[in-house]
């Protein structure tokens, strides 16, 4: 059956195994390493037959897909998401004729050794890192995140001066909380030279310990203003960035009305708050090197 025959054609389509969960433990000796990762393949090319008829002579099973990302684990080790995720793109792309396109999104969680033991771990309250690699034959983009990494700044956070109409009861404050939760992806300028690649982990470790001091060195006029900081520091301090996105939620922290109760409640005594979950103001934007390419899509930040 070819497209033409129907009023209806496909249109973009993607397939792969989500969410292999591949844990690689390296023996040093009894002094052993582990990286735990959350692996998702998902593959485009010349799939419209296994679409229309069922045809399936171009489809790499998905279980292939997942048993790829267990064999290569073993095979070359697992160095850093990004590495990892580079070997795999290259690989469905370079080997398989009707693909043309892979996108290998992986989750890092971390784990440290316990104290005085070569081969106990305790998963660390850290952020979740995040690395997506998109190879289409020529040159692979290189995105690496993070998310679930909680900050709060318990002043230096006022928030005034905003627009007011008949619907607006937000008291000005000069003396608040800020609070967020960040999700972020940045992008990398690289595009695939051998001689070039980055230290991925050396730039993961460096964006996030310089978002994080924007985030504590801010004096902060609004959320926006602090994300923005945040961002430009990394573009700032950091040349293989070119281009970060930022999904960063207002967890608001209400001072609680004690008055009834006869005591005063100000920022300045240290306060009791109301931590709210929900609704949550939810802050969003990129910031780049000006004249780089916005290439980060909108609605990623949040998966
Ligand atoms: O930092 C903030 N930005 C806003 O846009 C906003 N809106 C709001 O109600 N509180 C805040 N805080």
């Amino acid at each position: 059956m070819t497209a033409h025959a129907h009023p209806v054609v496909l249109g973009q389509n993607q397939y792969g195994k989500a969410e292999n969960r591949v844990v690689k433990v390296t023996r040093d000796g009894d002094t052993h390493r582990l990286k735990d990762l959350n692996v998702s393949v998902s593959l485009s090319g010349d799939m419209a037959e296994v679409h229309y008829s069922g045809d399936n002579a171009n489809v790499l099973p998905t279980d292939t897909t997942k048993n790829t990302v267990f064999a290569f684990a073993k095979k070359h080790g697992i160095e850093s998401a990004e590495a990892f995720g580079l070997l795999l793109a290259r690989h469905f792309v370079d080997s398989r004729q009707p693909i043309h396109r892979a996108r290998i999104r992986i989750e890092e969680y971390t784990w440290e050794r316990l104290e005085g033991s070569g081969h106990s771990f305790a998963r660390t309250g850290r952020e979740t890192r995040t690395a997506q690699i998109t190879y289409d034959g020529r040159a692979p983009e290189v995105l690496t995140g993070l998310k679930d990494l909680t900050v709060m700044n318990t002043t230096d956070s006022e928030f005034w001066g905003f627009v007011k109409d008949p619907y607006t009861t937000l008291p000005e404050d000069r003396d608040r909380i800020l609070a967020t939760s960040v999700s972020s992806w940045w992008r990398h300028a690289w595009t695939g030279g051998e001689a070039d690649t980055p230290d991925w982990d050396a730039s993961y470790d460096g964006a996030r310990a310089h978002l994080l001091r924007a985030f504590a060195d801010t004096y902060s006029l609004s959320l926006q203003q602090t994300l923005y900081a945040m961002g430009s520091r990394v573009i700032e301090n950091r040349p293989e960035i070119d281009e970060i996105r930022f999904s960063m939620p207002n967890k608001h922290h209400f001072r609680v009305d004690l008055e009834p109760f006869g005591m005063a409640n100000e920022a300045a005594d240290g306060a009791v708050y109301l931590a709210a979950d929900r609704p949550y103001g939810l802050i969003e934007a990129t910031v780049l090197r000006a004249g780089a390419e916005a290439r980060i899509p909108v609605d990623l930040t949040n998966l």
